[in-house]
């Protein structure tokens, strides 16, 4: 067993979502969409603490929401700030002393699996960073100017989260960038950027991030179909 903290990304406005509130309080099937991402990692004995990064002003919401769950008390709130990359930043501050191995989450990512919560950990503990992606399905174009050139698919990966580190390493990854004053669009870039190197965990493309109105009806068949047992 490899045991790791979590830091679980609900700080952020939902403004591709678009639904007037934070999009981490959208409901499926019954139940808000950060409680179905609490819970799979509250779920896995592997996990020791779920820093949960958070919106101040909805602290009182989300306890509200937490009130019913028995592994209320193994989640600890922290602020977020400005942009994503700053919300991890806290976590990661937050979490300082406390882990070898962290996993940073979005919480918008409510389909995570055991499983691969395990090989990231087992990953990162080996080799000091590792992300969950899955080969790109669609052909990726890029443009300069006016000409397109077209990307070769065999090397292209669609980055996902958790991507799991060992601490001092996502922490040193972070202080450089925000020393350079440099924001990426996911963690494993700012690793990338130390002249690390990243481990891949081959992932599940049902594991989504709900970003816009489109991908709720899409969650809500992922959850029907694992309802019924089915993957
Ligand atoms: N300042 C921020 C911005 C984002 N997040 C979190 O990072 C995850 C991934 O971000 P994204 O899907 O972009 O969420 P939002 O920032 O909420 O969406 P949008 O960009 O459409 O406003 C989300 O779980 C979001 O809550 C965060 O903790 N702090
Ligand atoms: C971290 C991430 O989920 C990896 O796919 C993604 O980059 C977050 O993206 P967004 O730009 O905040 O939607």
């Amino acid at each position: 067993m490899i045991q790791y903290n979590a830091i679980v990304l609900a700080a952020g406005q939902g403004k591709r979502m678009n639904v007037g509130k934070n999009k981490q309080f959208i409901h499926l099937s019954g139940q808000p969409l950060i409680i179905h991402t609490l819970a799979r990692f509250a779920e896995d004995e592997w996990c020791q603490t779920i820093y949960l990064v958070i919106n101040p002003a909805e602290k009182d919401d989300i306890t509200t929401l937490l009130h019913s769950f028995d592994w209320k008390d193994r989640i600890v709130f922290v602020n977020g700030g400005e942009e994503r990359q700053d919300s991890g930043y806290k976590g990661l501050q937050a979490v300082e002393g406390e882990t070898d191995i962290v996993m940073i989450h979005d919480g918008a990512r409510p389909f995570i699996e055991t499983s691969y919560l395990h090989q990231l950990a087992e990953k990162a503990d080996y080799t000091g960073a590792a992300l969950l992606a899955v080969p790109v399905t669609d052909t990726i174009k890029q443009k300069q100017n006016t000409s397109l050139t077209t990307l070769d698919r065999q090397a292209l990966w669609a980055a996902q989260t958790p991507q799991a580190f060992k601490y001092s390493i996502i922490k040193r990854a972070h202080d450089m960038a925000r020393h350079e004053q440099y924001i990426g669009t996911d963690d494993s870039e700012l690793v990338e950027r130390l002249g690390q190197s990243v481990d891949i965990v081959h992932g599940s493309y049902q594991n989504v991030k709900l970003t816009t109105p489109e991908d709720i009806a899409r969650a809500e068949a992922i959850l029907n179909k694992t309802d019924k047992g089915e993957r």
